[in-house]
């Protein structure tokens, strides 16, 4: 059967057929993963190398719909990310972007304990140190580092994540993109506890490259079911048909023999 010609995540084009075009996602270290908090070992030695990023505040970014959500083009060479699991490399911020599901009681990637979390968000992170280019990173293991954010519904509508919503109007069809006019701070996604679970495994989407770092932080941040609704009216074409972006997230896909390491920071 001739895969839809697009990639995507219906019966026909969705995560279970994805090997047949890109071999890769049916790897030994793919992700996401279901984070199972009794086995993740408690390493001594990434407490002692501390996580530090530090990004700078930026205005008009650029955000698209992509057909399989929105992203934010965020190249930023003054920002860095360090320390923890990456060794002595130097990580530096390119984009972000989110997963989500058709309720909020599914729509994360990762999931921990068997418990999925109504989005992630992912800051997704190149090694400047060893590579001269995003593409040229995601070709290797040691590639990017990605941040993981879980989102919880609350009653408080998350003020950097509302900068999104209120530009998604404006990209309703695939391929359309605006400038956010406001200053978005990558610092205000991170929730306050800094305490993350880490493992090697790949990008969650085709090709679902084995080039990443995963960082998972543990506590999550909070929005509103109004934003996540928001997230929904995206669509997947590009003109009048309407398919909505209503979920977009990779089931967890195989451990195997990977560590899985935790840093209560
Ligand atoms: O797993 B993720 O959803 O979260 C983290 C993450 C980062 C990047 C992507 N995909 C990209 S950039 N593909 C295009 C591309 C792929 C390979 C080389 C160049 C360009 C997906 C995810
Ligand atoms: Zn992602």
């Amino acid at each position: 059967r001739v895969m839809a010609a697009e990639w995507g995540y219906s019966p026909t084009n969705g995560p279970d057929v994805w090997a047949r075009l890109f071999p890769q996602a049916g790897g030994a270290r793919q992700s996401p993963v279901d984070i199972c908090t009794s086995i993740a070992s408690s390493d001594s030695n990434l407490e002692m190398k501390k996580l530090t990023f530090a990004y700078e505040s930026q205005s008009d970014l650029r955000i698209l719909n992509t057909g399989h959500g929105w992203k934010v083009e965020a190249p930023q060479s003054g920002s860095r990310l360090e320390g923890g699991p990456l060794g002595e490399d130097i990580y530096q911020l390119e984009q972000f972007h989110c997963h989500w599901g058709e309720t909020s009681a599914e729509g994360s990637e990762h999931t921990v304990d068997g418990r999925a979390y109504a989005g992630e968000l992912h800051l997704v992170h190149w090694n400047t140190t060893k590579y001269q280019s995003f593409a040229e990173a995601a070709q290797h293991p040691d590639g990017l580092a990605v941040l993981g954010v879980f989102f919880d519904v609350g009653n408080e509508s998350n003020d950097e994540i509302e900068k999104i919503v209120s530009t998604l109007s404006e990209i309703k069809f695939k391929g359309q993109f605006t400038d956010i006019p406001d200053v978005i701070d990558p610092t205000t996604f991170l929730p306050s506890g800094l305490g993350y679970w880490t493992y090697l495994g790949s990008l969650t989407t085709p090709p679902c490259n084995e080039c990443v770092i995963w960082i998972v932080y543990k506590e999550p941040i909070t929005v509103t079911e109004e934003q996540l609704v928001q997230f929904r009216c995206l669509s997947a074409c590009s003109g009048e048909a309407e398919e909505f972006i209503v979920k977009n997230y990779r089931p967890p896909q195989p451990l195997g023999n990977r560590a899985l390491r935790e840093c209560n920071a």
